[in-house]
This record gives C-alpha cells, structure tokens and sequence, in this order.
C-alpha cells in the first residue's frame, strides 16, 4: 500500500517522535510511507492537493483537527481515501468517530480499515467536517493566542473565553434554510458531527454519513445568559426551547452585522456566508459503528 503521510511536528504542543512511531508502524504493516512534515499554516492543504492524482493509495493526515481540515480542503473532492491519526490537542473528530488515541491501533486502523464516504460542511469553497460558529466561540478563536496554544494546550480557549467575554455583545443574527424556514439567533452552530469541542455533546442528531447538517440556534441575548447556556452545554445538561432551536437542512443562510465566523477551529472571517451539505465528495478510513451503519 503506497501512503502520502501528511504530519504536524508541532501539534498538541510537541509531535515529532510520534510521528516517527507512526511512519515505523505503518512500514512494519508493509506499507512505502512518503512523509511530508508540515512547516507552517498551507502546508498541510497545499501537500494534500500535490498528492490528489499522484496514484497513493491512501492519504494519512496526522495532527490535529486543524491539520486534519487543511488536508480535506486540499484533497477534496477526491477518490482517494483519507485516514487520519490523532496527535492534537482536541481531537474532537476522534472522539466523535472512534479513531484510536493508541497510535499502534490508529496504524492498524490506517491499513485495515473500509473507506466509506461521509458529508463535508462547505462555505465560500471552504470545507469543514466538524463545524462551523458564528458568534461568541468565533470571537473566542479568532483571540486565541495560537503560541499560548503551543504551551498550554486547551486552557488557551479558556483564556480568551474569559478575555471575549469582557468586550463580546449578543447582536442578532438571521438564519434562512432551503426550505425558506427563517429564525432569529445570537449565536449559530452549524455541525456535520454530535461532538463539539471536545466532548460536549451540542447537536445529538448530527451525522458525518447523512447528506445533510444540523444547525443549533443560541438564543439568549445576554452574555449571562449566554455564559448560562455554554455552562449547562459543558455539564452536559438538557437545554431547554428557549435556549436552543435545533434545525436540520442542506442549506443554511446566516446574516448579521460583521459577526465573526470560525470552521473546525480555525478563524475564517466575518458574516454573510452560506453553509451548505456536501455528501459524497470524500472517502473516509473510519471505525465502523452501528449509528453509521443506520444512516447509510
Ligand atoms: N511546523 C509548524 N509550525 C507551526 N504551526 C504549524 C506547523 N505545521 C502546521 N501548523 C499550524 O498548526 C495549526 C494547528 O495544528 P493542529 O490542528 O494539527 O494541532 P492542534 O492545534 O494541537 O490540535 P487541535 O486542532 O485538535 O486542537 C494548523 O492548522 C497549522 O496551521
């Protein structure tokens, strides 16, 4: 099996002698393993689009869910599977999918696991796998301190939370589906995936196999209350109708004045943008469980 392995040094704080156990693991399974070590941010995407026509058999994006999003939008879309090993701070999408922590499990998943296609959330071109905010967790990334990151790992997100929190208004935000359905929000989570941020369950309903995504609408118009509804989402608390409206559609329209946007994590600028479901466009090496077996 012929392998482009796509790896972040530097992600969770330090990855480079797991890279080397992943590359040694992979070659004892018997497969030629090309490494590409990222440099910078572009790295990983530009690696990933070189490698689309060039006959490997498998593409292996190894960080975190910020690699793993640049080597979707590089390869996408593509015939040619993506696997992934998990070595970064987060790991949200392993969590949500099962992808082994152990690296020696992940290797062995790499080389024997069914590729399946999944759904990718799409914005402006711009692909996304786990979600995509608008609103207060935007303006929380967009301020995150990324070489803060690089030493304190997640309490970075904490930092800036508390930091946004001081200068961030609640300002309304439209939300449209394909179907015409309007509703007003303060903050939007649009997600391809249950999981957000780690473990915090914010959209049960949501599925990398079905062609379409889940929109969780904020309503609280204070940061109290916003705090409130962030609090009982940490704690894993039922919300409540006036909290939370959940909404599933293909295509969703968000407007509202200058709010910040993020993907998987990433900063990617401010509203009006369009969201829309994109099954089919890649081929995923992932756990099989029964949940996906259902929507397929
Ligand atoms: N060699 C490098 N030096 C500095 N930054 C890099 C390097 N290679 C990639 N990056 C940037 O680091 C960003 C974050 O890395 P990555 O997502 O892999 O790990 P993480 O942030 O620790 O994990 P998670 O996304 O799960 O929280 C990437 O989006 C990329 O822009």
């Amino acid at each position: 099996m012929k392998i482009m392995l796509i790896a972040n040094p530097v992600a969770g704080g330090r990855a480079r002698c797991k890279i080397d156990r992943v590359v040694t693991s992979l070659q004892a399974r018997g497969a030629a393993v090309k490494l590409v070590l990222t440099g910078a941010r572009g790295d990983a995407r530009k690696a990933a689009a070189d490698a689309r026509d060039a006959g490997f058999d498998r593409i292996v994006a190894a960080g975190g869910d910020g690699t793993l999003n640049e080597v979707i939008n590089g390869l996408t879309p593509s015939d040619t599977p993506l696997a992934f090993i998990p070595l970064g701070t987060t790991n949200v999408f392993a969590l949500e999918t099962g992808i082994p922590l152990d690296l020696e499990k992940a290797c062995a998943l790499v080389m024997d696991g069914e590729p399946r296609r999944v759904c990718l959330g799409q914005s402006d071109g711009e692909h996304f796998l786990l979600m995509a905010g608008i609103g207060f967790d935007a303006e929380v990334v967009r301020r995150v301190n990324l070489r803060l990151k690089r030493y304190v790992g997640k309490l970075a997100y904490l930092i800036s939370g508390l930091a946004s929190l001081l200068r961030y208004r609640p300002r309304p935000l439209e939300v449209t589906t394909e179907t015409g359905m309007r509703r007003q929000a303060y903050g939007v989570i649009v997600s391809n995936c249950r999981l957000y941020g780690g473990r915090f369950v914010v959209s049960p309903g949501a599925s990398l196999y079905a062609d379409a995504l889940h929109v969780c609408l904020l309503r609280s118009d204070s940061r109290l209350g916003m705090l409130r509804t962030v609090s009982k989402i940490a704690a894993g608390h039922p919300l409540l109708a006036e909290e939370v409206v959940q909404l599933k559609a293909r295509e969703i329209t968000v407007r509202g004045d200058r709010a910040p946007v993020q993907v998987d994590g990433d900063y990617l600028g401010e509203l009006p943008r369009v969201f829309r479901a994109r099954f089919g466009d890649l081929q995923m090496v992932l756990p099989v469980n029964e949940d996906a077996a259902h929507e397929c």
